[in-house]
């Protein structure tokens, strides 16, 4: 289990935290809140780039933080927002070095860009690469590292609607080999859709933690994102989104759920 017990730390003028959470093999967990709230930072101070000043993070049982970096490398992969974009490497390369704790072959490198959809590009030169290519590539060597538990911040970006669909089937890949996967989601509809738990933040501090269908409410939707909100059912299942009075009442009654109009 990866667990935040009361973290806190310091990003620019954000004071973060305290954050607690867990997350367990096989479970997805995204981060939603709004733009600048600490969510990037929050993995960022995971991975060790920012120092805590309280609180501890612990991984299977060790306080991450006393541990080797290559033996962090196997517990915890971390796919970021930015891309690098080295020049000069190819597909291949950038794999190899996602995976260099461990030495996997190139049949496990073909593996992970297949799943991703992207193995035609293995010698290509990756700075030649679209913007949603060469995310799909940053997923699959997050993937090759094969650590414990995986971390991606906003994996749909630059992604077209039919590459969500393969992400969808990339997390069930990994649920399935028993990695946890923490994500950070702009969309929280999409969040609901792949996630089992969701950690929510308002201003770097946590509004709610837990099972998606206890986080996932108007009133903490609304505290939140500090915007009125309503849910409706969809074939997809329950969907919200933020609302404006006038809107709201071109939806059915029995379909809504929110702000009352009077
Ligand atoms: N390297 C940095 N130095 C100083 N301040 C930073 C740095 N990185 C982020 N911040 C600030 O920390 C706060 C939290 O940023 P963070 O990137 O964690 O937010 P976020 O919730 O991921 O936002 P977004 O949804 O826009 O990606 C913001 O106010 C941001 O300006």
């Amino acid at each position: 289990m990866l667990e935040l017990n009361d973290i806190r730390f310091r990003r620019g003028e954000l004071e973060i935290g305290p954050v607690s959470m867990e997350l367990s093999p096989g479970e997805i967990l995204s981060i939603c809140g709004k733009n600048g709230s600490g969510k990037t930072s929050t993995l960022t101070a995971i991975s060790g780039y920012i120092p805590l000043i309280g609180g501890s993070i612990i991984v299977d049982g060790d306080n991450l933080r006393k541990l080797k970096p290559s033996f962090v490398a196997r517990k915890i992969s971390y796919v970021q927002q930015e891309i690098p974009d080295p020049m000069g490497f190819t597909v291949r390369d950038v794999m190899e070095i996602s995976g260099f704790t461990r030495m996997g072959g190139d049949e496990e490198i073909v593996d992970a860009l297949k799943l991703c959809g992207v193995e035609k590009f293995i010698d290509r030169d990756f700075s030649t690469l679209s913007g949603g290519e060469k995310r799909m590539v940053s997923i699959a060597g997050g993937i090759y590292q094969n650590a414990d538990y995986i971390m991606m911040d906003e994996p749909t970006s630059f992604l077209d609607l039919d590459k969500i669909s393969t992400l969808i089937k990339i997390l069930n890949s990994l649920k399935e080999k028993r990695k946890g996967v923490l994500l950070v989601m702009h969309d929280i509809n999409l969040a609901n859709r792949i996630s089992d738990s969701i950690l929510l933040f308002r201003e770097g501090k946590v509004v709610a933690f837990g099972d998606k269908e206890d986080v996932l409410t108007i009133h903490n939707l609304e505290m939140a994102y500090n915007a009125k909100f309503a849910k409706y059912s969809s074939p997809e299942g329950i969907r919200f989104y933020p609302v404006e009075m006038e809107d709201f009442t071109d939806f059915p009654e029995e379909a809504r759920e929110g702000p009352q109009h009077s």
